[in-house]
């Protein structure tokens, strides 16, 4: 099915529509037949994806759109490197900072760079607030009366809700909580969203469209954006601390520094790389990697033994209950009535 709609951005005009909402569902215990290794396990809304919403990208008509990252740091970069990868022009995004301190390497890459807040409102459609969780009451105070029915405001802070972003812009604005991870600077990130109360099935589909470049991006009930924080935003973290650790153990092992860490950095690729794209579950992969009695059984034993995966789960447990304190943290500050 393919409907052509109108949509508030004219780079977006046809895409078919699947009126289902998902706000309403849940985080679910996934509760599977364990003799049945299904990997990745389907995201429940792929349906959107693949069924109905398809995407006409008019390239000519997106390199129009205006961008701006109201925030310089590390996480804006990473999504903007993305977004110039695709079809967005530099000279259509805009980026604001307190300080200079990182605005050159944006303006390497041909980006126009200010200390306003309220100016790359002005000059956008959509605006990415990439500050820290406990800023974005202030700036969202500063911009809130420069918002209009053109713009969609896309925060990525950790924690910070949908409805504390709602109530703190005009009454009906477009808000979509994005949370993002540090590997879109390689286009090789995992991106979650959650549209808000007034935010349309268009404006997640041109938010997709814009962020096809960064990497993996799903739409799902904002429930589950605190979840994908610990799993993935802060997982990449958990990741490099196993990186390391390999390396750590070859050196140990009598093996120079710079040559460890250089395996150990193509080994997380690799496995990575055929995880995804193999399609397997990773217990499947890790049982191919087993001899019987061979040398990865006996470092698979040491690594339970060292609780590596009651660890990994409460990391990611942490970091999400981390993510939900925020959010109060934030509602708190935010709170105007
Ligand atoms: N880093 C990551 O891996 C991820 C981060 N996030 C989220 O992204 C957001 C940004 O994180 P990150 O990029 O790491 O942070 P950084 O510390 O790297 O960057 C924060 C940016 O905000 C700017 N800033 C501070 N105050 C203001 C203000 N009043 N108005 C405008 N800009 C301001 C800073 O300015 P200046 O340059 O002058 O210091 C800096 O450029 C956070 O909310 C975080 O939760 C989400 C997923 C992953
Ligand atoms: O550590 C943080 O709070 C941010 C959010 C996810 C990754 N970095």
């Amino acid at each position: 099915m393919v409907a052509i709609m109108e949509s508030r951005h004219p780079s977006l005009v046809g895409a078919g529509v699947n009126s289902d909402r998902i706000h309403d569902e849940g985080t679910e215990d996934s509760d599977g037949d364990a003799s049945v290794l299904h990997w990745p396990q389907p995201c429940p809304d792929k349906s959107a994806q693949n069924l109905d919403l398809i995407i006409k990208m008019d390239p000519e008509m997106d390199s129009q759109l205006k961008i701006g990252f109201i925030g310089a740091g590390n996480m804006a970069f990473g999504i903007a490197k993305g977004i110039l990868s695709g079809n967005v022009l530099p000279v259509n995004v805009k980026v604001s900072a307190p300080s200079s301190k990182n605005l050159g390497r944006f303006q390497e890459l041909g980006i126009s760079v200010t200390h306003s807040n309220v100016e790359v409102v002005c000059g956008s459609d959509v605006v990415f607030v990439a500050v820290k969780p406990h800023l974005v009451p202030l700036v969202l105070n500063e911009i809130s009366q420069h918002v209009t029915d053109r713009h969609i405001i896309v925060s990525v802070a950790a924690g910070v809700t949908l409805s504390t972003v709602e109530e703190l812009l005009p009454e009906n604005s477009v808000a979509i909580r994005l949370m993002p991870n540090l590997p879109c600077l390689v286009q090789e990130g995992a991106l979650l969203f959650a549209r808000g109360s007034y935010a349309k099935q268009e404006d997640g589909a041109l938010l997709r469209s814009l962020l096809h470049r960064c990497g993996l991006v799903e739409e799902g009930p904002e429930a589950w954006i605190d979840i994908h924080t610990g799993l993935s935003g802060s997982g990449v973290a958990f990741v490099y601390l196993f990186a390391e650790a390999l390396a750590e153990g070859a050196v140990k092992m009598g093996m120079p520094s710079a040559l460890a860490h250089s395996i150990a950095s193509q080994t997380v690729l690799g496995a990575g790389r055929l995880l995804r794209d193999s399609g397997k579950h990773p217990a499947q992969l890790r049982s191919e990697v087993c001899t019987p009695g061979g040398t990865t059984i006996y470092g698979l034993h040491t690594l339970e033994q060292g609780g590596v995966r009651a660890a990994t789960m409460s990391a990611v447990e942490s970091a999400t209950e981390r993510a939900r304190e925020l959010g109060r943290k934030s509602a708190g500050a935010g709170s105007r009535k």
